[in-house]
């Protein structure tokens, strides 16, 4: 046999090579001076992943020689429990390291506080009371450890209300704002009721740490816990938060989402699954073959980013799920909904299925923008928009950076346009294969492109580390739910108490969305520039977004243990300071003007080297 190594590690150079040497067919010539301006500014150089040839070579090797993560994600390696040892497996450091200690991984910012002391609203028959810390929280011993592992000190509002409520049993329907922990709100709970039943509740499964033969071994997937959720990124984004809360435990999680090869995630079923993780199309082709999957053992179905799940579009999916779901009719099958947007399905939904005596929890106004992402609108022509674009970028210093465009065309267009002027841009959207929009994220996480232009579709969940700007080059469109969309798209950065830089380029074509973008501006204390100056709220008057997401019974403010009280609509939030300067912050620039998209109020940005 040829040396295997050598031969292998030969291809993948080659592969690397024409990964790297942006000529790609059909690109057309970069611009000289302008990829020389990028250079100097300090952008990394742009790359272009031909995937053609890496496919030919067998990417799954570049990405192991690379040291990348497996390319496919419902591959990426989870915790095999080893049944032959005794009820919580050995730690296992390489894994660790993978899971917990990424360089990736989003840890909580300077105002995590500020995501502390939020007006709260329950409605329930019996208010569970909220945890203070993890520690006296009740949780299982293998699931503190790991919620500790993964850096968490302090539970946000939604998780401090949400965990109590699942350990009790009850069934929730809960609102937070984008980047204040929802999965692990409805994640921790849930494992760490199973945990301690796992060997009772779960279907019979083969050994998988000691080996898998699928002639042999195969068994058909019997979940404890269904979550299900609207796009493949954020499938696999819950999915890796399971792998790391199921660490050393005998749950075992897989996911299954629309794109991925189907062959190869039916066998990841095949191996027994307790935690499955599914967007509604993908799961529902599964759903029809009942040796492969079935749902008749479900102790908790979730349904997160629940207003677009139970949007109209979904309607066929989500009956069939729904119904398939209620397939276990034990009464200890609980239902939770999870958004940061509200919409009135979700109380339809919550009547049907939900019990009686189900908690409401809603953090803050459902449908809110979060006040650590410092919100600018710039009046830019449709003709003008490119140059803008381009200009905004390259006089901010290299920062991880969202584009978001209206079309999948104008990505494509956009991306191609910032990549031939030397900044290093990829794109995601719908019509790129599932294989291109996971190269993609990678791609963006690792801060290789770190500028990608996206379709609202990335818009939901995705939850990248150090996006410290997001720029709207297209406002949504107002026939389409653009209120939400614009709030989870901006809901992209400033995460978890992180800052962050939202620009808009706006004009007349916007109109629509005029009056609703200087509420928000209004709520959130930005300033509002003169050409939004007519749809100013009137000062003192309670603004009023019309999104119908309920009453305002049993109001309270949550008092977190450090002390930090108050309403996140009150004082603290009304002008967002820029960031402490730290040695990691290249510089803060802008006078504050609103009126062009030249001299925006800018955060500092953290450059890319600081990673
Ligand atoms: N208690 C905590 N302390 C510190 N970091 C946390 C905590 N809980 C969650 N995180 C981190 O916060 C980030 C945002 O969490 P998550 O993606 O669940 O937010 P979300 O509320 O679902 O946002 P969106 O509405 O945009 O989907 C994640 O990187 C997560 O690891």
């Amino acid at each position: 046999m040829a040396d295997r190594e050598s031969t292998t590690a030969g291809e993948v150079t080659d592969a690397l090579n024409n990964v790297s040497n942006g000529t790609a067919p059909g690109k057309p010539p970069r611009d000289e001076a302008k990829y020389q301006a990028a250079r100097e500014r300090g952008w990394v150089e742009p790359q272009n992943f031909d995937y053609e040839a890496a496919v030919a070579k067998n990417a799954d090797l570049v990405a192991k020689t690379t040291g990348d993560e497996p390319m496919w994600a419902h591959k990426s390696r989870r915790y095999e429990f080893d049944q032959d040892l005794g009820d919580v497996g050995p730690e296992i450091p390489e894994l660790e390291q993978e899971l917990f200690l990424g360089k990736f991984r989003m840890s909580a910012g300077i105002k995590f506080n500020k995501l502390l002391s939020i007006k709260v609203v329950t409605e329930t028959t019996e208010r569970p009371d909220p945890i203070r810390n993890f520690n006296d929280a009740g949780l299982h011993p293998i699931v503190l450890e790991n919620v500790k592992k993964c850096g968490y000190e302090t539970p946000t509002p939604i998780q401090a209300y949400t965990i109590p409520a699942v350990l009790k049993g009850r069934d929730v329907i809960a609102t937070a704002q984008t980047g204040s922990g929802k999965t692990a709100a409805f994640m921790i709970p849930v494992l760490s009721k199973l945990m301690g039943k796992a060997k009772k509740l779960a279907a019979p499964r083969p050994n998988v740490a000691k080996g898998w033969d699928p002639a042999t071994d195969r068994v058909r997937a019997e979940p404890l816990v269904l979550v299900v959720c609207p796009t493949r990124e954020l499938c696999c984004q819950i999915f890796d938060e399971a792998r790391r809360l199921c660490y050393r435990s005998m749950l075992r999680p897989a996911c299954i989402y629309g794109g991925g090869p189907v062959r190869d995630q039916k066998e990841e079923l095949m191996k027994g699954c307790d935690i499955l993780i599914a967007t509604p199309g993908r799961l529902k082709d599964f759903m029809t073959d009942p040796r492969l999957l079935v749902l008749s053992r479900l102790r908790f179905t979730i349904i997160d980013e629940a207003d677009e799940m139970l949007h109209d579009d979904w309607e066929e999916e989500m009956t069939t799920i729904m119904s398939g779901a209620d397939a276990n009719m034990d009464a200890q099958h609980q239902y939770l909904l999870f958004s940061a947007t509200f919409d009135k399905n979700m109380r339809r939904v919550a009547k049907k299925f939900l019990s009686q005596d189900h908690v409401r929890i809603r953090i803050g106004r459902a449908g809110s923008a979060h006040g650590n992402v410092k919100q600018s609108i710039v009046y830019v022509d449709k003709n003008q928009k490119q140059q803008a674009l381009y200009d905004l970028l390259i006089a901010s210093p290299p920062a991880r950076t969202l584009v978001f465009v209206r079309s999948k065309k104008t990505a494509d267009f956009v991306d191609d346009f910032l990549f031939n002027n030397g900044l290093p841009s990829t794109s995601i959207h719908s019509d790129r294969t599932q294989r291109e929009r996971e190269d993609a994220l990678r791609a963006f996480k690792k801060g290789t492109a770190p500028i990608l232009v996206a379709t609202g579709v990335s818009a939901r969940g995705i939850d990248v580390k150090n996006v410290m700007h997001v720029i709207n080059f297209d406002l949504p469109s107002i026939d389409h739910n653009g209120q939400d969309e614009y709030i989870h798209r901006i809901g992209r950065t400033a995460r978890i108490g992180n800052e962050g830089l939202a620009t808009s380029f706006y004009n007349d074509m916007d109109e629509a969305m005029a009056p609703f973008l200087a509420k928000v501006l209004a709520e959130t204390g930005n300033s509002i520039p003169d050409f939004l100056e007519q749809y100013k709220p009137a000062e003192n008057e309670p603004l009023d977004f019309d999104d119908d997401s309920g009453d305002e019974e049993n109001d309270e403010l949550v008092t977190v243990p450090n002390g930090a009280t108050g309403d996140a609509w009150g004082a603290e939030e009304a002008s967002i300071a820029a960031p402490q300067q730290t040695n990691d912050i290249a510089n803060t620039w802008g006078s504050g003007g609103n009126g062009s998209w030249g001299e925006s109020a800018m955060p500092a940005v953290q450059p890319l080297n600081a990673w």
